[in-house]
């Protein structure tokens, strides 16, 4: 295996339906064995971006390389594994059997007592594939996108529909598997989710890269301030001061968002301009506003789905999550 070559390399990627822009102009490189989370609301563009990977949908124009060569030969040559979203497993046989049968596609498959421990499912080898919980359906479908051992694994929102309990098993079972050094490519509407088991986060927002970096990176982003302070005048000035990337001027109220509020506050002061100066931190709503210049999107949720999308939501989404700390 070639160490140098990108798990993943997108450039000047674009696809379109009809009128809307799914994917626009989209670069992302990915090393091997990283864990990238495609973070971003309804629409954003991720099952689209996915779906190219995945050699499924071909783009309008740019470059797709997965290990250095079309997806489908990825594909072809077993080192891309992908996870369906949903759909219902074959009926009659056992989860072990089942597995069996997959793994037996493969040219180099993982032994199935070891897919079975990965996906924490060693218990259930023997319970019939249609007889699961939704979790344990769930875990099934992951052990699927293991069986063939792929040195990248693509999963298009492998948690929605979880409960609390389910999700954290999920991702036991797939933080096994990027220790083997493997590539994850993840998509979710969860800021917590991403930050939580992600090397690296990628916010996308209308088919575009809004935000790429590390959780660190993007909770500072999450995190801004707000200052606000009352003006006479002139406003013009307050954009460009440091810190500053957006102002809101309502009356002789002018509120900053920040990145930096000890400098943005430090320059105010220089320039004598701190009547009623009040510092805050934003809400994710700024901060989603401040990464995509939008609005969030709410009541999006398909119907039959139990999960919340607002795109950033500090708590997870399902039942039983008292107790669970808030990001700070
Ligand atoms: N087959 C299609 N035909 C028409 N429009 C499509 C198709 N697939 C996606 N779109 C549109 O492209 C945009 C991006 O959709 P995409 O599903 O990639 O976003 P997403 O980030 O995965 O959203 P979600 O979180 O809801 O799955 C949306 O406006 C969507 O309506």
């Amino acid at each position: 295996m070639d160490m140098t070559a990108n798990a993943v390399s997108l450039a000047g990627v674009t696809k379109s339906f009809g009128a809307v822009r799914a994917v626009d102009g989209l670069d992302l490189d990915i090393p091997q064995g990283q864990t990238v989370a495609l973070l971003g609301p309804n629409g954003a563009g991720k099952s689209t971006t996915i779906s190219v990977l995945l050699g499924l949908t071909a783009p309008d124009t740019g470059h797709v390389q997965v290990f250095d060569r079309p997806p489908a030969a990825a594909v072809r040559a077993g080192r891309l594994g992908a996870m369906p979203q949903e759909g219902g497993l074959i009926p009659r046989v056992t989860v072990g059997e089942l597995l069996g049968f997959v793994a037996g596609t493969y040219a180099t498959p993982l032994p199935v007592q070891e897919v079975l421990a990965m996906a924490r499912l060693t218990g259930l080898a023997r319970r019939r594939a249609d007889r699961l919980s939704g979790g344990q359906a769930q875990r099934v479908r992951f052990a699927l996108a293991l069986a063939g051992d792929p040195d990248l694994l693509i999963l298009d929102e492998p948690t929605a529909a979880l409960d609390v309990e389910a999700r954290r098993e999920f991702w036991d079972g797939m933080r096994r598997f990027a220790a083997r050094g493997k590539t994850i490519l993840f998509s979710t509407h969860y800021l917590e989710e991403a930050d939580e088991h992600a090397d690296r986060i990628v916010v996308l927002d209308r088919g575009r890269v809004v935000a790429d970096g590390g959780s660190r990176e993007i909770k500072r982003l999450a995190a801004l301030t707000t200052v606000g302070l009352t003006v006479t005048g002139d406003t013009s000035w307050l954009a460009g001061l440091p810190g500053v990337t957006a102002v809101e001027i309502r009356g002789r109220r002018a509120k900053l968002r920040s990145t930096d509020s000890d400098a943005t506050v430090m320059a105010l002061a220089q320039a004598g301009a701190v009547r009623d100066l009040e510092v805050a931190p934003a809400d994710l709503e700024d901060a989603f506003i401040a990464l995509t210049g939008r609005h969030a999107a709410v009541g999006a949720s398909p119907p039959d789905s139990p999960t919340r999308t607002a795109p950033f939501t500090t708590t997870m989404p399902a039942a039983g999550t008292a107790g669970e700390e808030s990001a700070a």
